[in-house]
């Protein structure tokens, strides 16, 4: 029997048995067995010559899901003609090409995460992947903290539709931090300013889990499956994720897009750093000493309360543009992107700062935010969210407090505590109006002995005796879909 291949309308990819009643997909383990496949599962549809013989066949690589989220790549093989053969391929790279996923990336490889293993992932599990579906990679292998951060500095955007990041949050962060830096400084923007609108980035970043810390990929996927992670770059999906800026002493620190921990896990991440020779175990033990020794502190938090109503009207007044860095023929690959004024005018909201004060062990905040799913008690991430969820703990008996942290660690509600103040706002501003400062040459108020943010698993010395956190809607894409 001739067996035709031919497209089929309803986007399945199929091949054709000549008898117009049903249509399968030739499989490598036996004739018969039908596939349908949705062209948007397609990876790559590969040419290839059956040694001996010269006779072309075709490979269609395609994605199925697994158990838990996970999603893995298989393969089958289409038999025919060779005439149907190009027109199957034609037809089929003419459809892979109009779903704008990336062709040109950027991999910053941190060798140094979690088990030292990003290198080998790369090569085992990311490379071969990305080059079965033509996508061309400059490859950096980091050699030191702050790379990804320099060479983003001067990296021609254009030659690139989106960066990877293989490591832990970190190093996502550094790429976060490079890419945002580097467009506030393209586009003129006073980053130094809390109140400065950031100027959000089209160039979507990915994130491949090498790292101690892989809770973004987690919240991203539901799992921290690395082949799920390469997928989903591929597959080109992504998100809008919203980014905080930290400034202390009239500079930016740091953007944060994950999440902001000022006081008792600062510390824990700053004592962490000091045993970082034990290796991803060291985020198990060292905290318990964190924990014993905690001190609160004196806070003054200013914030700017959620007002859905104002909120919603400066969307409306958003406009979309493209991305400064990039020329027009890039934007083929973009989906059409909120060019932000991400944060609202600050300025104009003096008026409305509300404060909370008090002795707190921490004030902490999640960029990525966590809502209750169906009433149940189970956490589902929110990327976009509208306001920040910051929470103030006051202060509580050694073991209320350990209840709560260990619920934290485990992604469960643990805000039912007395102790727990939260708030949700677009911006706030800790002052440490108790905490022993001198004042340098500019004279500047500086703390005495340093305090410490953890800012998205890195520890961000504190300075001053004040510091400003905004909030950056929609700031940075990211490759992948929550779920
Ligand atoms: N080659 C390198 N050597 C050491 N540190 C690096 C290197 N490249 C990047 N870094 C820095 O390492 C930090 C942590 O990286 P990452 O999140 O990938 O690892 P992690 O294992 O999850 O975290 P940590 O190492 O802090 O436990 C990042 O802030 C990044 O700047």
């Amino acid at each position: 029997m001739d067996r035709t291949i031919e497209i089929y309308r309803d986007n399945c990819i199929l091949s054709y048995d000549g008898k117009k009643e049903y249509f399968s997909c030739g499989n490598s383990s036996g004739a018969g067995k039908h596939v349908c496949l949705k062209l948007s599962d397609v990876l790559a549809l590969k040419v290839h010559v059956k040694a001996g013989t010269l006779k072309p066949y075709l490979v269609l690589h395609y994605v199925v899901e697994g158990n838990g989220k996970v999603l893995r790549t298989k393969s089958c093989i289409i038999t025919g003609e060779a005439d149907q053969h190009l027109r199957l391929k034609d037809a089929v790279d003419a459809i892979l090409n109009s779903f704008h996923r990336p062709k040109r990336l950027v991999v910053f490889i941190n060798p140094n995460s979690g088990h030292r293993k990003g290198v080998n992932i790369f090569h085992n599990a990311v490379k071969p992947l990305f080059e079965l579906c033509d996508i061309s990679l400059r490859c950096i292998k980091t050699e030191r903290p702050g790379q990804p951060k320099e060479l983003l500095e001067k990296y021609d955007l254009r030659l690139m539709d989106g960066l990877v990041a293989i490591g832990g949050d970190g190093m996502f962060s550094e790429c976060m931090n490079g890419l945002l830096l580097r467009l506030q400084k393209d586009a003129q923007v006073d980053y130094n300013n809390p109140d400065a609108p950031l100027s959000a980035s089209t160039l979507p970043i990915g994130i491949i889990p090498a790292g101690s810390g892989n809770m973004l990929v987690q919240y991203l996927h539901g799992t921290i499956d690395v082949e799920t992670s390469v997928i989903k770059i591929i597959l080109g999906d992504h998100l809008l994720s919203n980014a905080v800026s930290v400034h202390q002493g009239r500079k930016l620190s740091s953007y944060a897009g994950l999440i902001l921990e000022f006081g008792l896990v600062g510390e824990m991440m700053k004592d962490c750093e000091k045993f970082r020779w034990l290796g991803p175990k060291r985020y198990n033990i060292v905290p318990l000493g964190t924990i014993l020794k905690r001190k609160s502190v004196n806070v003054e938090v200013e914030f700017i309360p959620e007002e859905p109503q104002k909120v919603k009207a400066i969307h409306k007044s958003r406009t979309f543009a493209r991305q400064m860095s990039l020329p027009a023929s890039r934007l083929q690959f973009q989906k059409r992107v909120l060019r932000l004024n991400s944060t609202p005018d600050f300025a104009e909201d003096q008026k409305c700062w509300l404060k909370k004060t008090g002795k707190v062990y921490g004030v902490d905040s999640y960029v990525v935010t966590q809502k209750e799913k169906d009433g149940n008690r189970n956490l589902v991430p929110f990327f976009g969210d509208s306001a920040l969820h910051v929470w103030l703990t006051d202060k509580c008996s050694l073991s209320s407090h350990v209840s709560q942290l260990s619920l934290l660690k485990e992604l469960k509600p643990c805000w039912d505590f007395k102790f727990i103040r939260e708030i949700r706002c677009r911006g706030y501003r800790v002052k440490l109006p108790c905490s022993p400062f001198y004042k340098d040459d500019c004279g500047d108020k500086k703390l005495k002995k340093p305090l410490y943010i953890n800012c998205d698993g890195e520890a961000l010395r504190v300075d001053y005796p004040e510091f400003d956190v905004r909030l950056h809607r929609n700031a940075v894409p990211v490759f992948g879909k929550v779920g």
